[in-house]
C-alpha cells in the first residue's frame, strides 16, 4: 500500500531574539500542537512559493527574503511529511492569526519540544544552532588553549567542540572546567569530544554536551546524554548519518567535504555529494574538512546547517 507523501513549507520568523509559533486549530492533524507557521504545497508550487502563500494566508505577511534552513522527512502513522524549512530573514507586515490560531513569540531555548509536532525535533535543533561550529586543534598548555577560546568568543563563535585526543582524563577535566567557566557567561555551548563513558558524567557536571567520534556512534544504540544537552556525531556516509539520527543525536558533522592538510589521502566528498547525503539525513549537518567560516553560506545552499571549522578558527594564522 502506498503512503501519502505530503510536502510542507515551514517558516522560522525571528524578532528580537524570539521565534514565532502558532497553534494548530481544532479538527486538523496534530490539533493543539504549537508549530512553525506554514502548510502544504499546492500542485505545481516551488517550496518558497508555497511558503510565501501560506504565510500570506495564515499570518497576513509578505515574505521578502528567505534562507533555507533544513529539509527532512518524518513518518507519521497516517502519512509521511517532508518539511521544507526556511528562515524568513525579512518580511512586511505584522503577523496575525488570520485563521483564528493563537500566536506566541519565544526565545529558541524556551521552546519545549514536547509542545511541537513529533516531526519538529530536527527543525528546532536547526533553529537553535549557529552556522559555524568551531573544533579545537593543537595547543601547548592550558593557558594557550584558554587564550584561543577567548579569541573565538571575541570573534562571535558560540558553538565549540573541545577535542583533545592526547590529554589524560585528569588534565582534560581541568581544562574542560576552565573552558566552560569562560563559555557559560557568554552563552557559548561546548561539546566534549571523545568515546570514553566518563565524558557523559563530566558533561552533566559542567553543563556541556558531547561529540561522539564515528566509532563511538556506531557502538551505541541510544544517545548517551538526556535531551537538552547537545549530542553530536561525526559521520562520513549515509549509513552513519542514518544511525546518528536513529539514536537521537541532535546534529552531525559530515567529512571530508574538501581535502584537508590532516588527511590529504582521503578523497573529498565535494559539495554535490555533501548535498545528496544531507538530503537524506533527518538531522542538521555541518560540513567539515577544509572549511573556512566564510563557507557557511555555501553549506546552507547545499542543505547543510553550516560549517565545522578546525584550523581556520583555532589557528587562523596557520601558526
Ligand atoms: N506548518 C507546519 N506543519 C507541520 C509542522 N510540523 C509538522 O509535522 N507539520 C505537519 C502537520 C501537517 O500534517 C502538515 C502541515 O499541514 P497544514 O495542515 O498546516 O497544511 P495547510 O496549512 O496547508 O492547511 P490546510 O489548508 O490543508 O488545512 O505538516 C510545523 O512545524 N509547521
Ligand atoms: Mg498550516
Amino acid at each position: 500500500m502506498s503512503r501519502d507523501l505530503v510536502h510542507v513549507a515551514v517558516g522560522v520568523l525571528r524578532r528580537a531574539g524570539e521565534i514565532l509559533l502558532t497553534r494548530r486549530l481544532a479538527g486538523t492533524h496534530l490539533a493543539g500542537c504549537w508549530e512553525f507557521p506554514g502548510g502544504k504545497f499546492e500542485p505545481g508550487e516551488m517550496p518558497e512559493q508555497a511558503l510565501a502563500r501560506e504565510l500570506r494566508e495564515e499570518l497576513g505577511i509578505e515574505v521578502v527574503t528567505t534562507q533555507s534552513l533544513i529539509r527532512h522527512r518524518h513518518p507519521y502513522p497516517t502519512r509521511d511529511v517532508v518539511l521544507h524549512t526556511y528562515e524568513v530573514t525579512a518580511w512586511q507586515g505584522e503577523p496575525l492569526g488570520l485563521q483564528g490560531q493563537a500566536l506566541r513569540w519565544l526565545p529558541a531555548e524556551r521552546i519545549d519540544p514536547a509542545d511541537l509536532p513529533p516531526a519538529d525535533g530536527p527543525l528546532l535543533s536547526a533553529a537553535r544552532l549557529p552556522d559555524v561550529y568551531a573544533i579545537s586543534g593543537d595547543f601547548s598548555d592550558q593557558a594557550d588553549c584558554l587564550r584561543r577560546v577567548e579569541r573565538l568568543i571575541a570573534g562571535g563563535v558560540r558553538l565549540l567542540c573541545l577535542r583533545c585526543p592526547d590529554l589524560d582524563a585528569g588534565t582534560y577535566r581541568a581544562l574542560a572546567a576552565a573552558v566552560l567557566a569562560r563559555a557559560r557567561p557568554v552563552g557559548m555551548q561546548v561539546l566534549l569530544h571523545g568515546a570514553a563513558d566518563w565524558l557523559t558524567e563530566l558533561a552533566a557536571e559542567l553543563g556541556a554536551g558531547r561529540h561522539l567520534p564515528a566509532r563511538a556512534v556506531a557502538a551505541v544504540g541510544q544517545r548517551p546524554l538526556p535531551p537538552g544537552a547537545w549530542c553530536a556525531a561525526s559521520c562520513h556516509d549515509a549509513t552513519e548519518l542514518a544511525h546518528a539520527a536513529r539514536i537521537g543525536c541532535d546534529f552531525a558533522v559530515l567529512s571530508p567535504v574538501a581535502v584537508t592538510a590532516s588527511h590529504p589521502d582521503r578523497p573529498a566528498l565535494g559539495w554535490a555529494r555533501f548535498a545528496a547525503l544531507v538530503e537524506g539525513a533527518a538531522l542538521p549537518v555541518f560540513a567539515l574538512g577544509g572549511m573556512q567560516p566564510q563557507q557557511a553560506r555555501a553549506a546552507r545552499e547545499h542543505g547543510g546547517q553550516g560549517v565545522a571549522v578546525m584550523r581556520g578558527l583555532w589557528d587562523p594564522a596557520g601558526g
